[in-house]
């Protein structure tokens, strides 16, 4: 996934702080992913992975700091149908009984006019959507019916018919069976493939490790590690908890590997 080197980056957040109820939660977040990029995002329950993810999708304020998204200042992008956000699962399912096909036809709602039915385009996106889930056969079910794993993959589906360029899955495995979290990775594998820039939380990576570039190990609010992954992430978590109080200056790494060549088995 090679980027020219005149493309701007996809997130660029300089010294990026959040507080949440007066208290800091983030400080001093340096983050910069290209284009293409597939990047874990890791670190302890409560290190920050989530509330970082909700900055820089917006959903949470920034008490301090610089954002751009696509090369836009983050107070004048308005091309959110770029980026694509696929929630940690929890309620999911709950209440209103939808059907897949409802979820995943959701996500496309951004590329449709105001008001006007989903054309042929959308409904193309969506059925796509579904097969690369492998959930072409339960579109017209009700979510409730699905496993947890199965759910989650309808999430991912509803991402995806947005068609983004930027996807954001914050623990998309968690909870997840080994079977259903394979399908995910596959997923994901044909996502980065496309070109897709992939920020992924993950407390472990599982069957998702051979597709990741880059690691950005979170701690107590602030980036512990960012570089390329090591042999085990719980390596790395177990290690900067067990030995380090204090931060480690960020290892900046622009040469990711492709993901072809992880996939070949190079180092
Ligand atoms: N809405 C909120 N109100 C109060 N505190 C919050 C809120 N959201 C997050 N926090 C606090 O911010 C810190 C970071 O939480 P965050 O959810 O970002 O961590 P995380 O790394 O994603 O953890 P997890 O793996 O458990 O999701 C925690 O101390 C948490 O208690």
């Amino acid at each position: 996934m090679s980027t020219p080197a005149n493309e701007p980056p996809v997130i660029e957040l300089g010294n990026g702080a959040v507080a949440i109820a007066g208290r800091p939660i983030l400080r001093g977040i340096d983050l910069t992913v290209r284009s293409g990029e597939f990047v874990a995002l890791m670190g302890a329950n409560g290190s920050g992975k989530s509330t970082l993810v909700r900055a820089l999708t917006g959903l949470r304020p920034l008490a301090s700091g610089s954002l751009s998204l696509f090369g836009t200042p983050f107070e004048s992008f308005r091309d959110w149908r770029r980026i694509g956000f696929v929630p940690q699962r929890g309620g999911a399912g709950s209440g209103v009984p939808a059907s897949v096909w409802e979820i995943v036809a959701s996500g496309r709602l951004t590329h449709r006019r105001l008001l006007r039915p989903l054309g042929r385009r959308d409904r193309a996106a969506i059925n796509e959507a579904l097969e690369v889930v492998g959930l072409s056969h339960r579109a017209n079910d009700g979510v409730t019916t699905l496993s947890g794993g199965q759910q989650q993959r309808v999430l991912i589906a509803r991402a995806l018919a947005g068609e983004p360029e930027l996807f954001f899955l914050d623990e998309p495995t968690a909870g997840v069976d080994l079977p259903n979290q394979q399908v995910l990775a596959d997923t994901l594998e044909t996502l980065s493939v496309r070109g897709s820039t992939i920020v992924l939380v993950a407390h472990e990576l599982g069957p998702m490790a051979p597709l990741i570039d880059r690691a950005v190990v979170m701690r107590d609010g602030r980036v512990a590690y960012d570089g390329p992954p090591l042999a085990s992430a719980d390596v790395a978590t177990a290690h900067l908890d067990g030995h380090h109080h204090h931060h480690h200056e960020p290892e900046r790494h622009d040469h990711a590997p492709h993901v072809s060549s992880l996939l070949d088995g190079a180092p």
